[in-house]
């Protein structure tokens, strides 16, 4: 498996251009293509070349001078960087309009994200399916968490409910917490929290236009 150079230290910002390059590649691998220089895909992708060698060089030496990148090669070993060569099992707690959008997003799974459990408060929505997947009351986390090997939980609460499902959750063995609530959540360092927050990106788009306005 590739794991990055020894002593190498990986900014966030390359763990996070990673994903783009592994999602193109993919579709690049499904269309036929073999091979790929770093000017393509840079292009496609709207990075520069520079920086595609720079972020893959920390991982090891891939491509070849006067080539380029053999796509299904690269493809499997940044999908091996990523984790994405294995099944992860993932859980929602809240199952209101943004919970329930997550649940049937079809995308997930392609990726190796299988959703096994929803969890939910509301008389109405527990013993429900979406997709198959059946939504418990939050009572059974520990229990259910612990049978389907779940380890990553999605926490799309209303903000006053967040600490507490997170807790419950770290509680149970998950390791990563995927956060949409607007509250910083506290867990042990053991722990990798991802916060999402859909307004950053009208906020910087707000930016941008701004300064076409006025
Ligand atoms: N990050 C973002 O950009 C973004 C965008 C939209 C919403 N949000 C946040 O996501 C969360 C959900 O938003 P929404 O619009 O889907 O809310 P919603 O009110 O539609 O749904 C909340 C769901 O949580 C359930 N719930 C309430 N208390 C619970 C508890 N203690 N345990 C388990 N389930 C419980 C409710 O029954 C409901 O099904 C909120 O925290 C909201 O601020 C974030």
């Amino acid at each position: 498996m590739k794991e990055h150079k020894e002593n190498a230290v990986i900014s966030k910002a390359t763990i996070d251009r990673l994903p783009l390059y592994y999602r193109y590649l993919k579709l690049s691998q499904e269309e036929g293509i073999e091979i790929i220089s770093s000017d393509e895909l840079g292009r496609k992708i709207g990075v520069t070349p520079e920086q595609i060698r720079k972020d893959l060089s920390a991982f090891g030496e891939f491509g070849k001078k006067g080539v380029g990148y053999y796509v299904r090669e690269l493809t499997r070993n940044i999908g091996e960087i990523l984790g994405l060569n294995r099944q992860w099992n993932i859980a929602i707690a809240g199952v209101g309009h943004l919970g329930w959008a997550l649940a049937n997003y079809a995308n997930f799974s392609p990726q190796g994200f299988q959703l096994q459990a929803i969890f939910d408060i509301d008389p109405d929505k527990i013993g429900r399916y979406i997709n198959e997947i059946e939504i418990f009351h939050i009572a059974r986390i520990p229990e259910i968490i612990a049978a389907r090997n779940i380890q990553i939980g999605i926490v799309t609460v209303p903000a006053e409910y967040a600490q507490d499902i997170t807790t419950s959750y770290v509680e149970a063995g998950i390791k990563g917490i995927w956060n949409f609530a607007p509250i910083k959540l506290e867990v042990p360092t053991t722990v990798h929290v991802v916060s999402e927050d859909l307004s950053i990106g009208l906020s910087s788009m707000s930016y941008y236009l701004s300064r076409q306005l006025y």
